[in-house]
């Protein structure tokens, strides 16, 4: 079985396809573990669907299962391509629904599902957070200084939204994001849902315009636009390791 590992700006990924649909719970968890393991934030298994190119499993490292991931939708499209499982414009299902992304050499861009916020203005701690849905849910707090993330705060937030929690400066006219992610329970190199939400949100409030630069952790260049109702989310991944694999 061939086998990939991605890195998505930091965000990383095994990847692999298989013509079985079946829980992967404990392999994702297996595989995932930083020491144990390969080592990697998510596992995405692609597998056949009879509507669209593909469609997909993905699971976070602690084994759950999310319905989106940004960045390993451009990995899992890169994948696709290069195993000659889709042409280099595609769409493959995901829990949030349907996902569009062209792959150009190294460079992917996916069309993420509409954004929606749920909730507007939640004050705690003298912070105020909105709740955006872009595929998975993430709070987002405006922030002057990004290097101010606090990660206990962070954490206890996830549990009490069971969302992904962001922050975000304005550098120039781009953003700057730094992102908690649930089922890693971490801050990660860079987070596709995260980033999408912030801009989102900066852009609502008209902190910015459209088609901007957005950095995230991992110090990468990611680029993000609307297009009309979905958020474009385009940037380079990288394929770190490929082995045929018996599982
Ligand atoms: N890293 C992803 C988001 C993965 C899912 C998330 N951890 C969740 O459980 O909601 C991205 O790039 O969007």
């Amino acid at each position: 079985m061939r086998c990939s590992k991605y890195s998505a700006n930091g965000n990383d990924f095994v990847v692999f396809h298989s013509d079985v649909k079946e829980d992967r719970t404990e392999l994702a968890k297996e595989l995932c573990h930083r020491q144990d393991g390969v080592g990697a934030d998510g596992l995405i298994v692609i597998v056949p669907n009879s509507d669209y190119d593909f469609e997909w499993q993905f699971y976070n490292s602690d084994g759950s299962h999310a319905d989106m991931c940004g960045n390993g939708s451009r990995a899992c499209a890169h994948y696709a391509y290069v195993n000659n499982l889709a042409s280099s414009s595609m769409s493959f299902l995901t829990g949030a629904g349907i996902i569009k992304a062209e792959v150009d050499g190294d460079m992917v861009l996916s069309e993420l599902t509409p954004p929606k916020i749920l909730e507007k203005n939640i004050e705690i701690n003298g912070k105020s957070w909105w709740l955006i849905d872009t595929g998975v849910p993430h709070l987002v707090h405006l922030t002057e200084n990004i290097e101010e993330f606090d990660i206990a705060e962070a954490r206890e937030l996830r549990y009490k939204y069971n969302a992904n929690v962001n922050i975000v400066s304005l550098d120039g006219k781009n953003l700057k994001v730094r992102t908690y992610e649930r089922g890693v329970e971490d801050e990660t190199l860079a987070c596709g849902t995260g980033m999408a939400a912030c801009f989102y949100r900066a852009y609502t409030e008209e902190k910015v315009t459209n088609n901007i630069e957005v950095y995230p952790k991992s110090g990468d260049t990611l680029y993000l636009g609307m297009n009309d109702k979905t958020i474009t989310f385009r940037g380079r991944v990288k394929k770190t390791f490929e082995t045929d694999w018996v599982l």
